[in-house]
């Protein structure tokens, strides 16, 4: 797994060979190992490059190694017998160097890099630290608070910035390989003592403490509970105050604690899950592999509201020419004005030139007649997006794409009004579209597979994170969030605050608490859809009977604060109360809290005490919950669809690995007792009823996460 060439006469050329990204598994490691002692013993070879093959130079540690007893010579005497070489070891970097790669390339005496290069120490995103040396030599090469800004946050940086802060030695546009061999001669027989990153101290550093402090205030605040930046900083704090040996000795004792935690294995988790997320298929057998995604080049956007803009600038910046169509010409204008400023913000930010001619805006639908793709993204009105698709069959040539951007609608119902129903998908984006990662890819039952394969690879394209998900009320996300704001909303009828909700989440990890976020996003929102649902009732009744509808418990406390205006943030009112409309810091508000004891005198409640678990089990199992109903339903391929979701578009903390992921980890049996402990308490609540696959799961042995896929499989066949 590592080749061998002698090149140019006098430079061991070693070649790491592990497609698709030459990770170091114990293969690679033990052909690395073999590789340079037969280059050091060799006396016609004056210098050595270590390469990796198919344009990528490593991507690390296996992963894949890691759940499992892990053999084959360590990294780091590897990497310390490459430093410690009396030949100069120069690593050409093209592709990615990352992680254990880049570790690796710090062993050697010098870096050549392609100027397309990436490298980075990203093991933070993996809930681990860079333990093969890493943390001990990028503060020793680029200094203290640069190497602390890579390490705690994972980024991977470019070749010509990595020069600036001195990583690499040499960025080249042409062949690294060759640069890298003419450089090997060029420093054959040259002291290596200077060279040896471990032997240097670390740069001085005034008011090293205060850094220290600074730094670890700034990262516990943005971890939200996650452990491995902590440890990050703490092992530079070693690189910086302790001389190497000990450094390294205080890195292993650190990695010793990440590398078994549950934060581990959950973000290792969310990395396959990420990637396992493209491999769709759907019920009728339709596959990522067989099904061919159709050439855009023209796309159309129909609607310039907040989401269309987003999904504009999403789509012009992937390079398509986008035709964006508003017919109110003050809204157009506006829209136009709007689509322009993110473009060129975006494109400041990524240092290019912004795509403002690649968008041609129109008041006339027939303006998109020649596109190959079309996103409706009008108001959410099952009638106006019918009429709206209506012409679009009308208007578009034959084979054009149809999607809508819906959180709600029905799909299907959609298709059906088009003569092509097999051209129809949804796409649900969520706010802002041009910066939020998620993409729900909504397929119905007379979705084509290119029509699926079309719109997940643009997601992709778009940088996001897409899952292909089957047609029902919500689909994977919205539907799970039902049941998580009911629970929270019957917690406060039972004697909770706002504020204990919120602060039981966001402990748990949430970047914000459910009322917060319903703040944010404007109760009216939830009251519109409730409203159409027929379940607002008028607000003078009391006693339990006003508090059933429909047959399930309900509660009216949401439509009772938008009676009274209180639509959160943009209200300056909601769940708690803020300085000005628009504001953005909440506080907690009296008025809530006697509102509560009022509404709870006149329903004949009794506040009692709730605690933190009580809202996590409560709100967290019922969202759980209907996410085994929707792998039983087949809406969901799998539990990585439902954990991407909620991680990347619901605020889900990451070190947990997704809801399924944390159920998983918690134990399903523990998860059925609870719920049927709550069901028992409140059997009026049918979301806490625990779904059938979750007893079947748990009465055949609770297989693993990765095993749930067969286990449906195997229950589904022997019903
Ligand atoms: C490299 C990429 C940027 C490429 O991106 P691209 O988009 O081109 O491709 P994909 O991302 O789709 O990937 C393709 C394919 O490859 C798989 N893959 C990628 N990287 C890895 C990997 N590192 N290992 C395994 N497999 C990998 C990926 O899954 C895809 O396959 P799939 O089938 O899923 O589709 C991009 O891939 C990327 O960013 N990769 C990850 C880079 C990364 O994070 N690297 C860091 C790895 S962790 C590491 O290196 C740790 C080191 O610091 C070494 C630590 C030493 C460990 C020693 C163990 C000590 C034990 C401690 C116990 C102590 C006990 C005691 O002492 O008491």
């Amino acid at each position: 797994m590592a080749e061998y060439n002698l090149v140019s006469e006098c430079v061991g050329l070693i070649t790491l060979r592990n497609p698709p990204v030459n990770a170091l598994s114990a293969a690679v490691r033990q052909g690395i190992v073999d590789t340079v002692q037969r280059a050091l013993s060799d006396p016609n070879v004056k210098s050595v490059v270590i390469c990796g093959q198919n344009g990528i130079f490593c991507g690390g540690a296996d992963i894949k190694e890691f759940g499992s007893n892990m053999t084959g010579p360590p990294l780091i005497p590897m990497i310390h017998a490459i430093e410690s070489a009396n030949k100069p070891v120069v690593a050409a970097i093209e592709g990615s160097a990352l992680g254990g790669g880049l570790e690796l390339a710090l062993g050697c005496h010098y870096r050549i890099a392609h100027s397309k290069a990436r490298l980075g120490l990203p093991e933070v995103t993996l809930g681990l630290l860079p333990a093969a040396g890493g943390s001990q030599r990028l503060p020793r090469l680029i200094g203290v608070p640069a190497a602390l800004n890579l390490i705690t946050t994972g980024r991977h940086v470019t070749a010509a910035e990595a020069l600036q802060l001195g990583i690499v030695d040499q960025v080249t546009d042409h062949n690294t390989v060759d640069a890298a061999v003419k450089f090997a001669l060029s420093v054959a027989g040259r002291s290596l003592g200077p060279r040896r990153i471990s032997a240097h101290p670390c740069p001085q550093q005034p008011d090293l403490d205060a850094l220290f402090e600074e730094v670890m205030q700034k990262v516990r605040q943005s971890a939200r509970g996650a452990i491995a930046p902590i440890a990050c900083v703490q092992a530079v704090r070693a690189a910086a105050t302790l001389p190497y040996a000990q450094g390294m000795e205080r890195e292993r004792e650190l990695m010793a604690t990440l590398f078994t935690s549950g934060q581990a294995r959950a973000l290792q988790y969310c990395f396959f899950a990420e990637r396992a997320v493209g491999r769709w298929r759907m019920p009728s057998g339709a596959r990522w592999d067989t099904s061919k995604p159709r050439p855009l080049h023209k796309a159309a956007v129909i609607g310039l509201g907040i989401m269309g803009r987003g999904i504009t600038v999403a789509l012009a910046q992937t390079g398509l020419s986008v035709i964006a169509v508003e017919t109110q010409e003050k809204q157009l204008m506006e829209a136009k004005q709007a689509i322009s400023g993110m473009l060129e913000r975006g494109a400041k930010r990524r240092g290019v030139a912004p795509a403002l001619d690649r968008v041609i805006y129109s008041q006339n639908i027939q303006a998109v007649a020649d596109v190959d793709l079309v996103i409706e993204a009008v108001f959410e009105d099952i009638a106006l997006k019918t009429k709206v698709f209506q012409q679009l069959s009308a208007v578009c040539k034959p084979g054009t794409l149809l999607c809508t951007n819906t959180s709600a609608l029905d799909v299907d119902q959609l298709a059906s009004e088009t003569p092509n129903p097999e051209l129809v998908v949804g796409m649900h984006f969520f706010a802002p579209a041009h910066v939020m990662k998620l993409l729900e890819v909504v397929y119905g039952p007379r979705s084509s597979p290119q029509a699926v394969a079309t719109a997940m690879q643009l997601g992709k394209k778009m940088g996001k994170a897409s899952v292909a998900v089957g047609n029902c009320r919500g689909f994977v996300g919205n539907r799970m969030l039902k049941p998580y704001i009911e629970e929270a909303f019957f917690l406060l009828e039972e004697g909770a605050t706002p504020e204990l909700v919120d602060q039981a989440l966001e402990e748990f990890g949430f970047a914000m608490g459910v009322f917060r976020m319903s703040d944010l996003s404007g109760l009216d929102v939830g009251w519109r859809i409730r409203k159409g649902d027929g379940l607002v009732e008028p607000s003078t009744a009391s006693g339990r009977s006003t508090r059933i509808r429909q047959g399930r418990r309900y509660s009216p406390l949401g439509d009772l604060l938008c009676e009274e205006g209180r639509f959160g943030q943009k209200t300056g009112r909601g769940w708690y109360q803020y300085d000005k409309p628009g504001s953005r810091v909440a506080r907690s508000d009296p008025w809530l809290h006697s509102f509560l004891g009022a509404y709870r005198a006149q329903h004949g409640l009794v506040a009692r005490r709730i605690d933190h678990q009580e809202v996590l089990e409560r709100c967290l199992y019922a969202l759980i919950n209907e996410g085994f109903h929707i792998l039983d339903d087949g809406i969901a391929a799998g539990p990585e669809d439902i954990d991407v979701i909620y991680v990347s578009g619901y605020g889900w903390p990451r070190h947990r690995g997704g809801p399924m992921f944390y159920a998983n980890m918690v134990g399903l049996a523990k998860v059925l007792e609870r719920l049927e402990h709550y069901q028992q308490l409140h059997p009026e609540v049918p979301h806490l009823q625990p779904s059938s696959l979750l007893r079947r799961l748990v009465a055949s042995g609770s297989p693993p996460i990765h095993k749930w896929g067969e286990a449906i499989k195997k229950l589904h066949s022997q019903l």
